[in-house]
């Protein structure tokens, strides 16, 4: 059988549990590099943001970036980890175009922040613990693009091209204890696992958290062994996983393979994988043994750097309230249900909400505007909800219309899109248009002779008691006064009219 065969996902679980680490990549968004002076920024032109630190020329010193230790010390807390009084950096040696070094400056027995955990709520509730063993502070290296070979750009092309840029950008690498008992859920938790990574250091501000420019990346490590069994199988670590589905997509391909490897009888081999997107699948790597000869040492040119525990305590000061303990409590402040409150999060809107309310709006007031008026408007548009240009402001004044009466909801949804269309205020939209519901009865009982009139047949059904006919009715005077009348009232003066009780 080839190696890369697969079972389908529900043969592979009747048969073997997985055992799931991630080691997650974040690049930190500080103005400097981890160890020099360069320029940390995304999309510059090739090798325009890198010194002599960077290029490792002799004799240069490096020089420990205080913010990189700062968020790293932050990552650290946040992921419920302990943090080092002491720790130092390592040299992890190799020979790549990629570091012109030939090592990276990382951490290895030493790394600042170890013993942590996260609690990942899946998507049926539950909620499930995965250990941190480490988040350590390295550098990146330099990006190579290879221009031949299959994915290559030029048919033919027998070399690459190497942007120093990215070397020295601060990294966090954090990595978990092997992920046990997971099961099938094993593919859901990975991407919910580096989604809440993602999040984490998205909401402390230390990094751009943008996958698709690898400031986020995932190695995926994956092994299976058969159900009762206590010993780990053999581990394949796919690298550089970009996206939270190509995560999901790549440990549930992993455990189909593993199966298939395993049910052949053939060994399974410890190595990096390669993700591809466009086929859904994983390629071999280079074979990879845990004790790779790194000859890891301590860095001799950096000190140690040691976290007191005041400075420990002032930053844990400044962690913002955590995600998932944010969403718990707006939801229980708000009083939506699950789905309620899912589809707000899901529909990017629950910020907006936050501030609608804040700005006096009520819970249910400024989810029907959200959800019921605004996200369809954005999603026409193309743009982010929160990018349509609706202040919480324009909402609560919008409100404040229709329950004084001034305004019905239908002209209400006419007058937001005045709004957006830049014409002004809710209220000098409504001047301007001359929108105002009509509540001088006079005119309305006009109104309501005439559609009585021109409809003796409802109005014969309505006094003989089918008072569902009204519709007809109240559609013809809202017709009438083009809608600028309160349906509630119009209603209430036929029935009056026809000798009706409601
Ligand atoms: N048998 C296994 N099955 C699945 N995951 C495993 C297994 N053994 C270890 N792991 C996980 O694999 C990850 C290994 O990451 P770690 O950084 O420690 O080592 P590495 O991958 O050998 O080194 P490098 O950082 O050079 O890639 C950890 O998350 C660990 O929990
Ligand atoms: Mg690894
Ligand atoms: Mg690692």
């Amino acid at each position: 059988m080839s190696v890369d065969a697969t079972l389908s996902f529900e043969e592979a679980m009747e048969k073997y549990d997985p055992v799931l680490g991630f080691e997650v990549h974040v690049e930190l968004n500080t103005k400097t590099k981890m160890f020099s002076s360069a320029p940390n920024v995304f999309g510059d032109e090739p090798n325009t943001n890198v010194n002599e630190v960077d290029l490792g020329m002799p004799g240069v010193l490096p020089v420990v970036n205080k913010t990189a230790v700062e968020s790293s010390i932050k990552i650290g807390l946040a992921l419920n980890c302990k943090i080092a009084e002491s720790c130092r950096f390592a040299r992890k040696n190799y020979f790549y175009p990629d570091t012109p070094k030939n090592f990276q400056t990382s951490q290895y027995d030493e790394p600042i922040a170890y013993d942590g955990y996260l609690d990942i709520e899946l998507e049926d509730g539950t909620v499930f613990r995965v250990e941190i063993e480490r988040a350590h502070m390295e550098e990146d290296a330099g990006k190579l693009t290879h221009m031949g070979g299959a994915a290559g750009r030029i048919q033919g092309a027998d070399y690459s091209l190497v942007d120093y840029n990215r070397s020295g950008v601060p990294l966090v690498e954090i990595v978990t204890k092997p992920i046990e008992g997971a099961g099938s859920r094993a593919p859901e938790l990975a991407k919910a696992y580096v989604a809440a990574v993602r999040e984490i250091v998205k909401n402390l501000g230390v990094s751009d958290a943008k996958m698709e420019r690898g400031n986020v990346r995932c190695d995926a490590n994956v092994s299976l062994r058969p159900h009762g069994r206590e010993l780990f199988g053999i581990r394949s670590e796919t690298k550089n996983v970009n996206s939270l589905r190509a995560v999901e997509h790549a440990v549930r391909y992993e455990i189909q393979r593993h199966a298939a490897v395993l049910d052949s009888g053939e060994p399974v081999i410890q190595e990096t994988r390669h993700w591809h997107e466009d086929t859904r699948s994983t390629t071999s790597g280079r074979p990879k043994s845990d004790a790779d000869d790194y000859r890891y040492f301590p860095e001799p040119d950096l000190v140690p750097v040691v976290a007191s525990r005041e400075w420990v305590e002032e930053l844990r000061a400044t962690l913002p309230e955590p995600p998932a303990e944010r969403r718990k409590r707006l939801k229980e402040a708000w009083g939506y249900s699950d789905l309620e409150f899912r589809d707000v999060v899901n529909a990017g809107v629950m910020d907006s909400i936050e501030e609608t309310i804040a700005a006096g709006a009520s819970a249910d007031v400024a989810r029907k505007w959200w959800m019921g008026e605004i996200v369809g408007r954005a999603k026409v548009a193309d743009v982010d909800p929160s990018e349509l240009g609706v202040t919480p402001q324009v909402i609560v004044e919008l409100n404040k219309l229709v329950e004084d009466g001034k305004i019905n909801n239908k002209m209400a949804t006419q007058v937001l899109d005045g709004v957006l269309a830049g014409e002004g205020t809710p209220a000098e939209i409504v001047e301007k248009r001359g929108l105002a519901v009509v509540s001088d009865d006079g005119p309305l009982l006009e109104a309501i002779d005439a559609a009585l009139a021109a409809q003796p047949d409802v109005a014969e059904k309505i006094r003989g008691g089918k008072v569902q006919a009204i519709g007809a009715i109240v559609g013809g005077v809202m017709k009438a006064t083009r809608g600028q009348a309160d349906a509630g009232r119009v209603r209430e003066l036929i029935l009056e009219k026809l000798g009706v009780e409601g």
